[in-house]
């Protein structure tokens, strides 16, 4: 019998073996097999549990991929008032689902980081104008690096711009990446044909009139339902795409407070199901799927076994 114990996969295993050409595009496929409807991907909306006496969040994250036999649980926790480790830190468990058995307990924060990325990049693809010159990011965090990356990957951007609350963790964005430091989050955007909101802010960061009208935006913090990135005016004057319109009305405040109508999930788009407006203004509003994390996890696992 196959040896029971795990294999332990660090972060500095998954950096190593995870690449955005391989991933971006399992994550496309993943996206629209969780839109399929047919039970291809097997997926609860995630349980959050607010640990209150530490201003904490603990979520779990479970999913089987049914075509693709692959079953995975992500533990996470979210503590936004971290000073002296990441806000984010999980741990994924892949299962061998023949037989039950588990094959791996991986760092679940550095595939977190990529995969969100490559989710944005595969709705950016979807949903933006041909050929952007600019990016905006706002947010200086593990997410905002992670999305330089992935969407440098499918575009050479003239300019990539950054803005964050923290003065010197933009000049550090900047010197690191290349991209060029702003002041206020209207400057970072004015040219901006594609945005990237990373922040972990409750309240709206990013305002209707700052923005070129037909911009894609990708918004990727505000994870409560009391939580917002956008400014409602933006999001009601947008067509709004989710990764899974079941989780999008429980969990997005930047929906549930501004009462906007979800257009469709982006997996819609990308199985050809729904239209991608691109000449008005998109939002892909991102929660992040377990579905993700799962295809992402046997992709490590995979690279890790046959190298
Ligand atoms: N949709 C998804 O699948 C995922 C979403 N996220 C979310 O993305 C966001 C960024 O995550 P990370 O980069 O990992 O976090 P991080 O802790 O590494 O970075 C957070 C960033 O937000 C900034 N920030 C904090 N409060 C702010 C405020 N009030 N206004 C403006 N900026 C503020 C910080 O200065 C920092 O630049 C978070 O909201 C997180 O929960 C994270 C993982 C997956
Ligand atoms: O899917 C995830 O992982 C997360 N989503 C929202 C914010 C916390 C992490």
């Amino acid at each position: 019998m196959a040896s029971l114990l795990p294999q332990m996969v660090s972060a500095s295993d998954v950096l190593r073996v995870l690449k955005y050409a391989d991933l971006i595009p399992v994550i496309e496929k993943t996206l629209g097999d969780f839109s399929r409807g047919d039970g291809t991907v097997v997926q609860p909306v995630r349980t959050v549990i607010p640990v209150d006496q530490h201003q904490g969040y603990f979520l779990v994250k479970p999913g089987y991929h049914v075509a693709g036999d692959t079953m995975a649980c992500k533990l996470l926790t979210l503590y936004p008032n971290n000073t002296d480790r990441p806000s984010h830190q999980a741990s994924i468990v892949l299962f061998d689902s023949s037989n039950g058995s588990p094959l791996a307990v991986m760092d679940g924060a550095s595939i977190t980081d990529m995969r969100t990325a490559a989710a944005s990049a595969a709705a950016t693809k979807h949903l933006a104008k041909d050929s952007p010159h600019v990016h905006a990011i706002l947010g200086t965090g593990h997410q905002a690096y992670s999305h330089f990356h992935a969407l440098n990957h499918l575009y050479k951007f003239d300019q990539v711009c950054v803005w964050g609350r923290t003065p010197a963790n933009v000049q550090k964005f900047a010197a690191e990446t290349g991209a060029t430091p702003c002041s206020t989050v209207e400057e970072a955007v004015k040219d901006a044909d594609v945005i990237t909101t990373v922040t972990m802010s409750r309240t709206p960061v990013l305002k209707k009139d700052w923005i070129k009208p037909g911009v894609h935006i990708n918004a990727v913090g505000a994870c409560r339902p009391d939580w917002q990135e956008l400014d409602p005016e933006l999001v009601l004057s947008s067509v709004v795409y989710v990764d899974s319109k079941e989780a999008a009305p429980k969990e997005s405040g930047d929906i549930i407070l501004s009462k906007a109508e979800v257009y469709a999930e982006v997996g819609e788009v990308i199985l050809g199901k729904k239209e991608a407006c691109k000449d008005k203004t998109t939002i892909f509003k991102s929660l992040g799927l377990a579905i993700e994390d799962v295809v992402s996890a046997k992709l490590v696992y995979d690279k890790l076994t046959s190298s």
